[in-house]
């Protein structure tokens, strides 16, 4: 859409007129809108009936996320597709069909299923989270990085006759906080669904979005909608004291390392063994793996690797010895676990025990990483 010219601010104002004339919403709102950059994640029921609207909003860039193909049994609900699109990915079509709705809305398609390396650069860098997927795995997912990053999404599932949706704000409660511990419940696909739920689901979803894009105080709330009787229930959600996200006993990369690899053995230094390893290791280097705004808020030197991008930039490195710092040493940690341990066999790559946290006493080891 590079080549688009830029809408006068009379277009936009004629386009959305019909919300801007609002009370409460008005210009203000749509500029909000405007600006903001959503995710949507999976373009299924939930998805299609979500990107249509938050499209015809204009919400300024949307991320549209599915490795999923189009089959026939979609068509019943997913109606941004028909059937010339059967066997098309999902995020590719959708973006066809809601470009031509709405051509000033940046929308970009990925032809991939979310996953954490994914999630951590799409969330970092969205103002707000859709989940229209199936599974709770991705929903935990979703939530514990958006926690992490501080971000606000927005929650729907549909089962049968009934469904659901919720924001949070992930600074006063989280999805861990109303589902501890779900494993999966039926989806779909094995119970069943009328093709208008999730549209009338999503079309809540997207209502919740638009609020929360214009005015945060509607979020932490859970609505039940129930197919058989109409009825609509909303309930307050607060911080449970047992969330392992909320109370921080665990963080995000620790409950999502299904990749880690148990037998290798992280190595640790401390602030007071720097030195003795640098002088062992002269040509060592110092990869700081926060994100690239941590980074730059406060740093010890060296370069900044975010965790999303390490393993693809150590791949094409020739071996080295490294001294990784996160703020904690748990981001660290949980990545060390995770490389090959042929990879590090050669040079040794450290981490620094308790990250950044732990060199603000020790300043003489600040100096000494500063020189790195
Ligand atoms: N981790 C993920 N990242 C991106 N999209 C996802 C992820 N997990 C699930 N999805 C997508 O969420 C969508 C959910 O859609 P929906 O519940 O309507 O069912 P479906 O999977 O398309 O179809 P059916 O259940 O009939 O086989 C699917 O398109 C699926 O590919």
């Amino acid at each position: 859409m590079a080549n688009q010219p830029l809408p006068s601010d009379k277009h936009i104002q004629r386009r959305y007129l019909r919300q801007i004339q609002l009370p409460g919403f008005g210009e203000a709102g749509q500029q909000s809108l405007g600006e903001a950059r959503v995710l949507i994640v999976g373009l299924g029921g939930l998805g299609c009936a979500v990107a249509q609207y938050l499209t015809a909003a204009g919400v300024g860039n949307i991320t549209l996320l599915d490795g999923d193909d189009i089959a026939l049994s979609n068509l019943q609900r997913q109606i941004l597709f028909d059937e010339a699109s059967i066997g098309a990915n999902k995020a590719d079509v959708a973006k066809q069909k809601l470009q031509q709705l709405n051509s000033q809305v940046q929308i970009t398609a990925i032809d991939r299923h979310l996953d954490l390396p994914l999630a951590e650069t799409l969330i970092a860098s969205a103002d707000l989270i859709l989940d229209c997927t199936d599974n709770f795995t991705t929903r935990y997912l979703i939530n514990d990085v958006a926690h992490f990053y501080k971000k606000n999404w927005v929650y729907a599932s549909v089962l049968g006759f009934a469904g659901q949706v919720a924001s949070f704000n992930t600074r006063l409660s989280c999805f861990r906080c109303l589902y501890p511990n779900v494993s999966e419940v039926p989806n779909c696909n094995q119970a069943g669904v009328l093709g208008v739920l999730p549209g009338i689901v999503g079309n809540l979803q997207a209502l919740m979005a638009i609020q929360m894009l214009c005015c945060e105080q509607t979020c932490n709330q859970l609505v039940r909608f129930s197919g058989n009787d109409y009825s609509l229930q909303t309930i307050g959600l607060a911080k449970s004291r047992q969330c392992l996200i909320c109370s921080g006993q665990q963080e995000y990369f620790q409950l999502h390392s299904h990749r880690c690899d148990e037998s290798a053995q992280p190595r640790a230094i401390t602030a007071s063994q720097i030195k003795t390893f640098i002088e062992q290791h002269p040509n060592a280097k110092l990869a700081d793996i926060r994100s690239p705004a941590e980074y730059q808020e406060h740093n010890a030197g060296g370069i900044n690797i975010p965790l999303s991008d390490f393993e693809s930039w150590f791949a094409g490195q020739v071996s080295q010895p490294l001294i990784l710092l996160c703020q904690t040493g748990k981001r660290c940690q949980w990545l060390l676990g995770r490389l090959p341990a042929s990879s590090t066999a050669r040079s040794p790559v450290v981490y620094l025990e308790g990250g950044l946290d732990a060199l603000t006493h020790p300043t003489h080891s600040l100096h000494l990483l500063k020189a790195l």
